[in-house]
């Protein structure tokens, strides 16, 4: 709701009311119409001030009534409201300003932030654009540069920011209602024909078109197929070219395009799935409802090699009190200056003093022995780690939580080294460990809720999206690629190049195809997991293991030192090692052509159809059974792993969303098909969950955990 109050006698307050970010629900776009009627119509009541309740000015539009029918008045007759009124209006921005929120607020004619607001308009990261005039108001009052990247990038800007850009009036650092009534009082009576944004005209640029190019680009270039950012940039040169009615009109337009796109959906739900991952559970009943985690205040890193840094960086950034131990010394000196320098630059962007105080370093691995929680980051090896958690078992005190930094290895063997097995899970980082948003947080069969509790709260508090998944090979993430690079492998075998391969999964939106993605991360690293696992023979490229189809393709660029990027060669060639570009290789054509010779595979066409179904299907198919083994709790889980971790393109929802998507039918249909023309590749049979849910009539993805709990039961 909005409720209306008046304050010293004459200015009326309108306090949006809608817990827990006073989103413009129906209610609350009525209540604001009713309100500032009734301002207008009281004679004592000389201006406005608009607050939101709990600190909280708007977070914009109400997501959750997308896609439902419309009631209430719609926002932009609301806005025009304001802006039409012929009383001063002043909104009092506490907290957040977003989307809806900041529109509503330039509908106003003046803004008072605190100084601890953000604003901003995000609608493009919901595959949508500002419709609520957003597009036309802002370049009116900021001009296009830099509206552009506000409403293309969705970022939020701080109060002081805005103040710069001359999206608000004033800032505080006091009661911002006070400030904002104080303010309004001292404008009542003023003409507001100056005030009313959507009379400005476009500031006027020279280079328009050069300007509007030069963004279109820059869109196009980072959207990998999102339609939403171009949507943005033709909505703001509707406002630099047309006049604001027209501009509106335009706005409409664009708007309705996107909003029945797939793309909105597939970001809106993405939205959700994040925030609905915090809400983990485990096989065994236990929740984060009804586990408690326990405060983490000082913190151990064990390793400082590129993982355990990351790690650090987070944890000090995060204001934890840190002890980071590396037993060489010279690698304990190089990895502390390397830490101070990412501490430095952190701390120089965000504005603030670096916290470099906030870590010790040791190389001694005694010294951590009154920290509340351990993260392992030494190489990933098993007897290794093994070593490690043995020595943390005799002098860690009791209670300490030991948590391996590790992306595959398994959980419940490591824990077996300690005594207290409970104390025990797997945080799963992803490169650069400061920086990617994604942790997966590993329970082992004899985790403690608590511990799971604590790994995911520790995750918050570094600002990372942690998801819970169990213990098994690769866990969620890396499980769910092992059928796509296989499939990948397999492609080339049949007469497929690196090159078209990974076009064909960069033109769906991966940040980098199958094999540009190895060459990154470096072929070594999982040709070592192959050779552990028993499934490399030197010498003996065979192509199949224990019955199934294998490909050595990898293994053989392995023994021939070509480990990708940092070698100068893997799948591609580079000009030098280290270097990033990559370029197709005549060797690497030969050698294929060669191994198709000697193995008798005759190379044939494949089309763009048969890569993205067969490595995207294979890798969904595992989603399936990582939910019927209740590895992961729900689809949300694997989407939100393949957005965060895996560059999965955040306009297509994730994995499982795409199934949903396509229908699930016909992901069953084409499984089936090449599981025919493979039957030596298992990951192609389609799995018993995605069975019983077509046999179910297919139901929405937000159905599907009632089918798994089906399954479940059926065990
Ligand atoms: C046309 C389109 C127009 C006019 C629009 O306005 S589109 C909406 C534009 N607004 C946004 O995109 C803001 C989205 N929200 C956020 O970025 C963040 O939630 C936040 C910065 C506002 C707060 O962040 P935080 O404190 O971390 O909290 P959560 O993100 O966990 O959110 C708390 C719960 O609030 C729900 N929420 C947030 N925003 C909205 C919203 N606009 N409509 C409905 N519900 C919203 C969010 O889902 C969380 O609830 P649960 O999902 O956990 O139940």
């Amino acid at each position: 709701m909005a409720q209306y109050t008046r304050i010293s006698g004459s200015v009326g307050l309108i306090t949006l009311k809608n817990p827990p970010v006073n989103a413009l629900s129906a209610v609350v776009r009525q209540g604001i119409v009713d309100s500032v009627e009734r301002a207008l119509g009281e004679p004592e009541v000389k201006c406005l001030v608009i607050c939101g309740q709990s600190g909280k000015f708007c977070g914009g539009a109400d997501i959750r009534e997308f896609g439902k029918k419309m009631t209430g008045p719609p926002l932009i007759p609301v806005f025009h409201a304001i802006e039409a009124a012929a009383k001063p209006v002043v909104a009092a921005i506490e907290g957040i300003a977003l989307g809806g929120g900041l529109e509503l607020a330039l509908g106003c004619h003046y803004r008072i932030a605190h100084s601890k607001a953000k604003l901003g308009l995000p609608e493009v990261t919901l595959g949508l654009l500002p419709a609520a005039a957003g597009s036309q108001r802002l370049p009116r009052l900021i001009g296009v540069p830099a509206a552009l990247d506000l409403i293309t990038t969705g970022r939020h800007v701080t109060a002081a920011e805005a103040l710069q850009l001359g999206i608000v009036d004033q800032v505080t650092d006091h009661n911002t209602v006070d400030a904002a009534v104080k303010f309004a009082l001292s404008v009542a009576g003023q003409s507001l024909d100056a005030r009313r944004i959507s009379t400005f005209p476009c500031p006027r640029l020279s280079n328009l078109d050069a300007v509007f190019e030069a963004a279109m680009q820059k869109v196009r270039q980072a959207a990998r197929g999102a339609i939403a950012p171009i949507a943005c940039v033709q909505a703001v040169r509707a406002a630099a070219t047309l006049p604001y009615a027209q501009g509106l009109e335009r706005e409409k337009e664009l708007m309705a395009t996107l909003f029945t796109s797939g793309q909105a959906r597939a970001l809106q739900y993405s939205f959700f799935a994040q925030r609905a991952v915090g809400r983990w559970s485990m096989p065994s009943g236990a929740r984060w409802d009804t586990s408690k985690p326990k405060p983490i205040r000082k913190a151990a890193v064990i390793g400082l090699g590129t993982m355990g840094r990351g790690i650090t960086v987070g944890l000090a950034q995060a204001g934890l009190s840190v002890v980071a131990v590396e037993t060489q010394e010279k690698q304990l000196m190089e990895a502390k200056q390397a830490v101070s320098g990412m501490l430095e630059r952190g701390a120089k962007k965000r504005g603030v003093s670096p916290p470099l105080g906030n870590i010790s370093y040791s190389s001694n691995i005694k010294t951590v022995g009154d920290v509340d929680l351990v993260i392992e980051a030494v190489f990933e090896d098993m007897a290794l780690k093994k070593e490690v958690f043995q020595q943390l078992s005799a002098v860690c005190r009791p209670g300490t939580f030991l948590c391996t930094n590790t992306s595959g290895l398994d959980i419940d063997d490591l824990a077996s080294q300690t005594p207290n097995p409970e104390l025990v899970v797997g945080m799963h980082f992803f490169a650069p460990a400061h920086v990617m948003k994604l942790l997966e947080v590993v329970y082992g069969p004899r985790s403690s809720p608590q511990a799971v509790a604590t790994a995911m709260q520790l995750g918050k508090v570094i600002g990372k999206v942690s998801v819970a998944v169990g213990n098994c090979q690769g866990f969620v993430g890396n499980r769910m690629l092992s059928p796509y690079l296989s499939q990948a492998n397999f492609l080339l075998e049949e007469g497929a190049t690196p090159e078209f391969v990974d076009q064909v999964l960069e033109e769906f939106g991966f940040a980098m195809g199958a094999f540009r993605m190895s060459d990154l991360s470096g072929l070594d690293v999982g040709w070592r997991v192959r050779k552990a696992a028993g499934l490399v023979v030197p010498g003996q490229p065979a192509r199949m293991r224990q019955g199934c189809r294998y490909s050595p393709l990898g293994d053989l660029l392995c023994e021939q030192g070509r480990f990708g990027q940092k070698t100068g060669s893997g799948w591609y060639q580079y000009d030098k090692p280290g270097s990033r570009v990559a370029k197709p290789d005549p060797w690497l054509h030969s050698f294929l052509e060669e191994y198709r010779t000697r193995h008798g595979l005759v190379a044939r066409r494949i089309d763009h159809q048969e890569v993205l179904e067969r490595c995207l299907y294979s890798l969904i198919n595992e989603g399936f059974r990582i939910l019927e083994e209740g590895i992961a709790a729900g689809p949300e889980d694997i989407d939100v792993i393949y957005v965060l971790g895996y560059s999965w393109p955040r306009h297509r929802g994730g994995p499982m969303f795409y199934a949903d998507m396509v229908g699930l039918t016909r992901v069953l249909e084409r499984l089936e098909f090449y599981h025919q023309a493979h039957p030596d590749v298992p990951s192609l049979q389609p799995c018993n969950l995605l069975r019983k849910l077509v046999a179910s009539g297919s139901p929405p993805i937000h159905r599907w955990r009632e089918v798994i709990k089906k399954v479940h039961s059926q065990l």
